[in-house]
């Protein structure tokens, strides 16, 4: 997203980027901060005093108070060059949902588009989509209203396009990316059509369970005569992080985007489509490839720490590379000791490194789920894997290669997949995701 500078000069003691003046201010002042344009709310000034060491001059409101006020009140700006979610941080709570259409005519899918467009931007600020409670008795509320008195938690709401959007159906045929199809069969999947494609998807992360899923629900319910749910998967506890953030671990313990895209050259090079999409209304968008990853908990549990470390290519607890001693290390995936790759060659990091892959790098995503126990009584869990890049053939080209041979696979099934075009992002207020299909 587009990062909203504050105005005045900065405050020797306040973080870079964060103005005296917004610094000092009372309630109703808004600082930006960080990398993806995070928008502090009036909690936001005092959390950034409390971690500049002025925590004193707060009076008798506990650190943890102001905390808590910042994570409800940060919000990220909806309108911009690129939708949110995308290089924004990623929040600590997920819920994706891919729908179907089943409206029948274009005008509709367009009403959708608009309706949902206006909606996102007053979710993303923290503000419901109607009346909680309408005036008259008889009325029906317009927003459900969990989420009412929450703020914005950091909402962000990304939308995406699937390809089965452009068969003949809404006449978008001539809409439709280069090359944009359904992610071919690849090695190594158990594909359960229940968790497989959509027309449209919404990713909604927040700091906030409950209002990222008040958010699906709500828009959800006012396109519900346009559009079917179709799979949905709640997330937890992130498996990536954005740059100032400490990597989180995944379910299987290790710790998961150390090696990510982070900077904005690599952002311009393998994430924000261009031309080569075909589309202008693609031009600052990307593409969005969401695999939902069961993994054998159970009987990686029983694996011992050796050869889990073997098949990450990294140590569990620092997820130092293994010819390294710090997270950060660069892999050498050329050492070799008594004759044998230290990284051994179908380890997960050497299938993947842009090093042993022409270059190519992805932004990942992803999130934890849980969905209690399966059939038989396992724990039915994993990472709900979600990657941006400018083209899909960039998740292809690894998935292929990791699909055939990574040393992971006796530990994970791939059981959902769907990917999805992700329009840029909006200019200003009046404008909707779409819109140039309706012209
Ligand atoms: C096709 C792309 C990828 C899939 C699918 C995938 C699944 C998957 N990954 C982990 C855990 C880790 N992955 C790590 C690194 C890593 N993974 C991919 C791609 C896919 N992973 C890439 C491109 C990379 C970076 C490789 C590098 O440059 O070194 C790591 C190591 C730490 C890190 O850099 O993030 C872990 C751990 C799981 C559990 C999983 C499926 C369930
Ligand atoms: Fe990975």
């Amino acid at each position: 997203m587009t990062s909203e500078q504050p105005a005045g000069p900065a405050s020797p003691d306040a973080a870079p980027g964060v103005s005296r003046r917004r610094f000092l201010g009372g309630a109703g002042t808004a600082a930006a901060a960080g990398a993806g344009g995070l928008v502090l709310g009036a909690g936001g000034a005092a959390a950034v005093a409390v971690a500049a060491g002025a925590g004193a001059a707060h009076g008798d409101v506990s650190d943890v108070e102001r905390l808590a006020a910042d994570a409800a009140g940060s919000s990220h700006p909806f309108y911009g060059a690129h939708q949110g979610g995308v290089d924004t941080p990623p929040q600590d709570h997920l819920v994706f949902t891919a729908f179907d259409v089943s409206a029948t005519s274009p005008v509709e899918l367009q009403l959708v588009l608009a309706k949902w467009s206006a909606a996102m931007a007053e979710l993303t600020a923290g503000r419901p989509v109607g009346k909680v409670e309408p005036s008259r008795e008889q009325g029906v509320p317009v927003d459900t209203g969990e989420a009412f008195d929450m703020g914005p938690q950091g909402l962000t709401l990304t939308l995406g396009f699937g390809p089965s959007l452009f068969d003949g159906r809404f006449g978008l045929e001539k809409f439709k990316p280069t090359d944009f199809a359904d992610l071919p069969a690849m090695a190594g999947e158990a594909l359960d059509p229940a968790y497989t494609g959509g027309d449209l998807c919404i990713q909604a992360c927040a700091n906030d369970p409950q209002v990222a899923y008040h958010a699906v629900r709500n828009l959800a319910r006012m396109a519900r005569s346009q559009v079917t749910t179709k799979w949905t998967v709640l997330g937890f506890g992130r498996a990536s992080a954005g740059p100032a953030q400490k990597t989180p671990r995944n379910l299987l313990g290790f710790k998961d985007g150390t090696r990510n895209i982070s900077t904005p050259a690599d952002y311009a090079e393998h994430v924000w489509a261009g031309r080569e999409a075909g589309q202008p209304w693609m031009d600052g968008g990307t593409f969005l490839v969401a695999r939902k990853i069961h993994m054998l908990i159970e009987t990686w549990d029983e694996d011992t720490i050796g050869d889990q470390q073997a098949i990450f290519g990294r140590t569990k607890q620092e997820g130092a590379p293994l010819t390294g001693n710090a997270e950060h290390d660069v892999p050498d995936f050329h050492a070799s000791l008594a004759g044998a790759p230290v990284i051994g060659a179908h380890s997960h990091i050497a299938l993947a490194a842009h090093e042993n892959n022409g270059g190519t790098k992805i932004l990942r995503r992803g999130y934890n789920f849980t969905d209690g126990l399966d059939s038989v009584g396992r724990l039915d869990a994993g990472l709900m894997f979600l990657s941006f890049q400018k083209d899909p053939e960039q998740f292809i080209a690894l998935q292929r290669k990791l699909g055939s041979s990574d040393r992971l696979n006796e530990y994970i099934r791939h059981v959902g997949s769907a990917v999805f075009a992700v329009p840029a992002g909006l200019p200003e207020a009046g404008h909707y995701y779409g819109r140039e299909f309706f012209a």
